[in-house]
């Protein structure tokens, strides 16, 4: 790894709260088996559930949703679309994610390099001939690098978390959606209604969404000229927007192609969410695999 810029420490306040919450449904295909329970014995993705992570959750999402503006985005976007920190390869990227929890995660507490082995292992096992999906779910959560030293050591609330467009109102359906209230675009008529700045239809690669892995991911995988398909790019971009793929918010500024590829985000969702558990994959074993498909997809080292 070849470190090229380093970044000033980027110091945030983060005070804690408790409070209930609202939750969203489950959609599933026919023939998946969902596990009963997370490795904590609650459903899946309950902010509610009396655990030993609710409240550092919730406390993340607070600071999220306050801090989560139209002017912020675009600042973070700018800067980080630069892509003039580090060069490494994408398995590179994978073991430096081993130090990682992250802290929005009511549903694991693995280093993220786990998440990511075990994400890309039970795509692979429903759908053998999807190598580029296989390839996508092991990378598809690498954007959390920006937790680094390397990138400036962001905070977790500008590096993980569902992700929302701002630009326009906030839907309710997103976790934790009170503490949106202190945001200062919740009040501002420019941004605070059902189509703010952008029109029907117009598409989601022109509407922002806050900051984090998913968007930075994408820059990284499109700058670096990735050959995975549209799909692929489009899962990296938006696993996060539970608004969109499970409470169906936002469908209002989607375009065709949107729609397509929401099918395979879909799909991509049950892997990424259910298989968190605490069951490890043998890494050794898997590696050659993943660096063949790595070579296929992603030039030998990347700009991040
Ligand atoms: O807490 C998780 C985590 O940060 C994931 O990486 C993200 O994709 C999910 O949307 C979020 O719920
Ligand atoms: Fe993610
Ligand atoms: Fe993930």
């Amino acid at each position: 790894m070849t470190i090229l810029v380093d970044d000033p420490a980027f110091g945030v306040e983060i005070e804690e709260k408790k409070v209930a919450c609202e939750e969203s449904e489950l959609v599933l295909d026919a023939g998946f088996a969902v596990p009963d329970s997370n490795a904590f014995g609650h459903t899946f993705r309950d902010y509610d559930a009396e655990s030993e992570r609710r409240d550092l959750v919730e406390g993340f999402y607070r600071v999220n949703h306050i801090n989560q503006t139209y002017d912020f985005v675009k600042r973070m976007r700018e800067e980080y679309g630069k892509l003039n920190r580090v060069e490494m390869s994408i398995w590179e990227c994978c073991e430096l994610l081993n130090e990682f929890v992250d802290e929005s995660d009511p549903d694991l507490d693995e280093p993220q390099t786990e998440h990511l082995l075990q994400t890309a292992e039970a795509i692979r096992k429903d759908y053998p001939n999807e190598d580029w999906l296989h390839l996508t779910g092991l990378i598809h959560d690498l954007g959390k690098v920006l937790l680094h030293p390397a990138f400036g050591e962001l905070p977790q609330w500008a590096v993980v978390g569902d992700t929302y467009p701002v630009g326009c109102a906030f839907d309710g359906s997103i976790v934790h959606h009170k503490y949106f209230k202190e945001n200062p675009d919740y009040n501002n008529p420019a941004y605070n209604t059902k189509y703010g700045v952008y029109s029907e239809g117009c598409g989601l690669d022109n509407v922002l969404m806050s900051f984090g892995h998913d968007d930075y991911m994408y820059l990284v995988a499109k700058d670096n000229k990735t050959t995975l398909p549209s799909a692929g790019l489009f899962i990296m971009r938006y696993h996060s927007f539970y608004a969109l793929h499970r409470a169906g918010a936002y469908r209002h500024l989607m375009n065709e192609e949107d729609v397509e590829n929401l099918k395979w985000l879909k799909t991509f969702n049950k892997y990424d969410l259910y298989s968190k558990s605490k069951v490890r994959i043998d890494v050794e074993e898997v590696k050659p695999y993943y660096l063949s498909l790595i070579e296929k997809y992603f030039p030998a080292k990347l700009r991040w």
